[in-house]
């Protein structure tokens, strides 16, 4: 095989797999041997003597004694040729790219197929937990009704320290980079375009349908307050930045954005750099896995279990194997199972806003709600001193996203409300 990037992740891969050679050796029943690695600069944590490096990662993807290429450069356009290329070529690929699967991903299984070669990509969803695996094959016997999770280390890590330490979003941002767990441009982490990628992944893996980044809904963690996390807080719910698809009537949500979930729910503990995801099946039932998001080893856990199922599954027949999106013949157009557009999902909300104190402002609210067929669970509103805006709190029984959307429009147009709603969707994520 041979490595291409060696920045966290391929240092990650490279390490774990000198360092646990022997045990991985009997489990794939030979060993797997590091031909070559391509990569920019040096890793200070590698030490490759012995092995054949290159600057060109082209270099891998046409040496003929590799027989599996592992692209952990990351990014969507130099991924995308040196995988086909890879592909081309007759290599297996193992990636940790999401991004890369996420938009490529319909493309790249094309050719693998045509090709009769694996794509692997444990990493590429939640790090090290073996998400993928547990859904395309240790649920296969399931109807999936909904997948909901903490897919993003950084933003998780993010929301965490801010909460418990209350330092500032920069600071802990930073810190996430030089733990290696954020993306490249970290704009991916905070504005949910990481989770979305890895959310549209979940969701082909679990209802069958091919890869439709372009329909994910996503909003970032960058609009959260410390006075929203508070008023969450004492409404007993905590706020999560969460990726979530349910299959519904109507066809399958596909959203990332924060979300209120009450805090007794297993989700409400994940904190710092870990990720979970909740999995709901008819014959299972609710399940949930978790662990580390990100960061070079728990990564590198994933890439190297891949490498252990290319080094089996290569003895297999192709038309035998797992399929790469658990459903074969995944059908590219007349999907069965359409995304949803955003204003036809429904869900619970939180809205706050800043009113000017003054009577019957209240009333103004109550009614545009009623009159949009919202209702409302709980409000709290808060002393005013004299001359301040005053905030008040609501949570929403559940209502469709395009009634709240024309909903927060009139409550904005009041010349009693100050400047926009805030609003945050609730989920209660019922295990039935
Ligand atoms: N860092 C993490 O915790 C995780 C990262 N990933 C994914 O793994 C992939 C790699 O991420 P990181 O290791 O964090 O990034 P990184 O920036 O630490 O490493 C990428 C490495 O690739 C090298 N590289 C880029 N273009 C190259 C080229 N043309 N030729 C040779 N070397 C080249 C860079 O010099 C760098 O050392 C990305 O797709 C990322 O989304 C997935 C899960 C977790
Ligand atoms: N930047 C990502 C890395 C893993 O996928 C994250 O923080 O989750
Ligand atoms: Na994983």
């Amino acid at each position: 095989m041979g490595i291409c990037g060696l920045g966290t992740v391929g240092g990650g891969t490279f390490n774990v797999l000198t360092r646990n050679a022997d045990d991985i050796t009997r489990r794939a029943g030979r060993p797997i041997v590091i031909e070559q690695v391509a990569h920019r600069s040096l890793n200070p944590a590698c030490d490759l003597t012995g092995i054949r490096t290159t600057t060109d990662v082209f270099e891998v993807a046409s040496n003929p004694d590799v027989d599996v290429v592992v692209e952990l450069i990351g990014g969507y356009d130099l991924a995308r040729d040196l995988v086909m290329t890879a592909i081309e070529n007759g290599k297996h690929v193992v990636t940790a790219n999401k991004a890369l699967i996420a938009v490529h991903g319909n493309e790249i299984f094309r050719a693998a197929h045509s090709k009769g070669v694996i794509v692997a990509f444990e990493a590429a969803v939640a790090g090290g937990i073996p998400v993928i695996k547990s859904l395309r094959e240790g649920l296969g016997a399931n109807r999936i009704s909904w997948v909901a999770g903490i897919i993003n280390g950084t933003g998780n890590y993010i929301l965490t320290h801010m909460r418990d330490e209350g330092r500032a979003f920069e600071d802990v941002l930073a810190e996430a980079q030089a733990l290696g767990y954020a993306e490249a441009d970290p704009t991916f982490d905070v504005e949910g375009i990481d989770a979305a990628h890895k959310l549209t992944i979940l969701a082909s893996i679990a209802y069958g349908v091919p890869l439709q980044f372009e329909k994910a809904y996503t909003e970032g963690i960058s609009r959260v307050t410390a006075e929203d996390v508070e008023q969450a807080d004492n409404l007993g719910y905590i706020i999560k930045h969460l990726g979530i698809s349910k299959r519904t009537d109507s066809g399958l949500e596909l959203r990332v954005h924060p979300t209120l979930i009450p805090k007794e729910r297993l989700l409400a503990s994940v904190h710092g750099v870990k990720n979970a995801i909740a999995v709901l099946g008819d014959a299972v039932g609710p399940t949930l896995y978790y662990g580390a998001g990100a960061g070079a080893e728990p990564t590198a856990s994933a890439v190297v279990a891949d490498l252990l199922d290319v080094a089996r599954d290569i003895s297999t027949e192709h038309r035998y194997r797992t399929p790469y999106l658990a459903f074969g013949g995944i059908k590219e157009n007349g999907v069965s199972l359409p995304i949803m557009p955003m204003e036809d999902i429904t869900t619970a909300y939180y809205l706050r806003l800043l009113a000017v104190d003054r009577p019957g402002v209240l009333a103004r609210v109550a009614t545009i709600l009623s009159e949009e067929g919202i209702s409302i669970e709980a409000l709290i509103q808060k002393e005013a001193t004299e001359g301040e805006l005053v905030p008040i709190i609501l949570m929403t029984h559940r209502t469709l996203e395009r009634n709240m959307n024309e909903a927060i429009r009139r409550i904005e147009s009041l010349a009693d409300i100050a400047g926009s709603v805030t609003r945050i969707r609730v989920e209660s994520l019922d295990e039935e």
